[in-house]
């Protein structure tokens, strides 16, 4: 049984730091709009499925990492889907100063935040996540074939609210094509 929330602790490295990436897999890594409409324009359908929501209290470093002054966020983490196949997992931490994007349910962050013209995003780092991860309990619980997987993480900000989304993509995921 799959206990959330997941953790995604990796080395996280900034792309120059990174290497021995495909040119697909520097593609969907790197795409600086946003991944959910990266996605849909890949596929038939699209949908969000929220796995878990929940509030926590963030550490030291990961305030400094979002430039919180708040110990308070909402973590979300839900799966996209491209025609019914699952394709992303998504965690989100989301600072309690500013709850807009707390109540979001099955609609897309990227539908959200990418309509404000405030929008910016960081720099975005990849992790890497192997067999023994702890995100592979969820490839496991969704029958998909274990590989080592590729993620990203980046801090947005609108104005001074910022928030870090972080992407892990499952197997069977384009860019391991
Ligand atoms: C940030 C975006 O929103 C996407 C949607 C998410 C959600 O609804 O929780 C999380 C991660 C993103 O892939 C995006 O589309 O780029």
């Amino acid at each position: 049984m799959i206990t959330f929330p997941l953790s995604i602790s990796a080395n996280w490295q900034c792309a120059s730091l990174v290497n021995n990436l495909s040119e697909l897999e520097q593609e969907w890594l790197f795409e600086p709009h946003s991944l959910t409409a990266k996605l849909k324009s890949n596929a038939q359908s699209f949908s969000v499925k929220v796995l878990n929501e929940q509030t926590f209290t963030l550490s030291d470093a990961q305030q400094q990492l979002l430039g919180s002054n708040t110990n308070k966020a909402l973590k979300r983490e839900v799966l996209l889907l491209c025609d019914n196949a699952p394709m992303v997992y998504a965690q989100s931490w989301l600072p309690s100063t500013q709850t807009t994007l707390h109540n979001m349910g099955a609609r897309p962050l990227g539908d959200v935040i990418f309509q404000h013209p405030e929008l910016t995003r960081s720099n975005i780092e990849v992790g890497r996540f192997d067999s023994e991860h702890a995100l592979q309990s969820l490839v496991k619980e969704l029958n998909l074939t274990m590989r080592p997987l590729l993620g990203r993480r980046s801090v947005f900000s609108i104005n001074d609210y910022h928030f870090l989304v972080c992407e892990v993509f499952l197997p069977g995921a384009y860019l391991y094509s």
